[in-house]
């Protein structure tokens, strides 16, 4: 195996007057917007729904529309203590913002394994002249039991790691119920999306981008959908976070509260392309750092997944060579769950 060099964590070029060749896309992928300067939202442009988890009887029909139409929705009212949001957001901005680079260096990740836990800078990247993020990020490796380790998380503040557990436990139940829920708009059994993806495999990635010299040549994050099942996501009121919605890129509203909701591909792939996985990407700006915590839920490895629905349109996957071939390959701005197509 190829030997990689541990990447240049991001944070390290703040300052510079000008980004280095690595981080500049090309013109086609370059963001159309430029954050915080007042004009971010075209007032014409839709924004992805909110759907209000506790008006229950016309919860099902909203998710059924946000679900068909966007893949990606904001829910309120999700059970999960705001306080805690707030808490994961500002512990997750802390160790990026208050320890040094050695005591963040002392969590690297391993920058020969692809999804190695802890502080690293370059996930997505599938070759080495692939274009850089504008992005470093922490990854926790939460769930199943088994695979969560705290005394590998940062131990800068007391409540660090116990604030990360409970995070982890209130989106694995709000995972849990939004694939129920999903499964019903769809007329299928309510466990039955939950079942298809069997144990959930879960990690929380704290993304951090840093203010960037220039944010109209640059990206924070790729285009991309995720590989998973479902990803519940929360931001800083920054904004950058954009979905592709009928071939044009939309700026996701923060809102302090919400809960953001990204359908991944084998969600897709189990709905039979019913419901479409999201495509997204994290664009940059020049004075402000920006903070998301994105909790993936995956099935495990081994898990072979196919559709719930007859005729199937996509071929049966192994999730561990549907991950491998997104790792060879990288995003790069294709559907890698559209080679599964039959
Ligand atoms: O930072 C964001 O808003 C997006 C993060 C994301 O898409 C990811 O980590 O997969
Ligand atoms: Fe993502």
């Amino acid at each position: 195996m190829e030997v990689v060099d541990d990447p240049i964590r991001v944070q390290t070029l703040v300052g510079k007057e000008a980004v280095p060749p690595q981080y500049v896309q090309p013109l086609e992928t370059r963001p159309q917007r430029i954050v915080g300067n007042g004009n971010d939202n075209d007032n014409d442009e839709p924004s992805p729904p909110v759907i209000d988890l506790s008006k229950g009887s016309s919860v099902r029909e909203q998710l059924e529309r946000a679900c068909r139409d966007w893949g990606a929705f904001h829910v309120i009212n999700h059970g999960v203590p705001v306080e805690l949001l707030g808490e994961m957001r500002r512990l997750g901005r802390s160790f990026f913002e208050d320890c040094t680079m050695d005591q963040k260096l002392s969590y690297g990740c391993d920058p020969n394994s692809p999804a190695s836990e802890g502080y690293g800078s370059r996930m997505l990247v599938a070759s080495n002249d692939t274009v850089l993020d504008w992005r470093d990020y922490y990854d926790h490796h939460t769930l199943p039991l088994s695979r969560q380790n705290p005394s590998k998380w940062p131990h800068f503040s007391p409540n660090y790691r116990k604030v990360v557990a409970d995070y982890s436990d209130q989106m694995n139940s709000l995972a849990e119920k939004l694939l129920c829920l999903i499964s019903e708009s769809l007329g299928l059994p309510s466990s039955c999306i939950r079942d298809a993806i069997g144990e959930f495999y879960q990690n929380i990635t704290v993304s951090y981008y840093p203010p960037c010299p220039q944010p109209e040549l640059t990206l924070g994050l790729q285009s991309h959908s995720d590989m998973g099942a479902i990803t519940l996501l929360i931001q800083d009121d920054v904004g950058g976070l954009e979905v592709l919605k009928d071939g044009k890129w939309v700026l996701v509203n923060p809102l302090c509260d919400a809960i953001f909701v990204i359908l991944a591909d084998q969600t897709e792939m189990i709905t039979n392309g019913q419901y479409k996985s999201a495509p997204h990407r994290a664009i940059t700006n020049g004075k402000k750092a920006r903070l998301s915590v994105a909790t993936f839920h995956d099935p495990a490895k081994m898990k072979i997944i196919s559709p719930a629905f007859e005729p199937p349109k996509y071929r049966p996957v192994r999730y561990g060579d549907y991950v491998s071939s997104w790792y060879t390959q990288g995003p790069e701005g294709k559907r890698n769950v559209d080679a599964l197509l039959i």
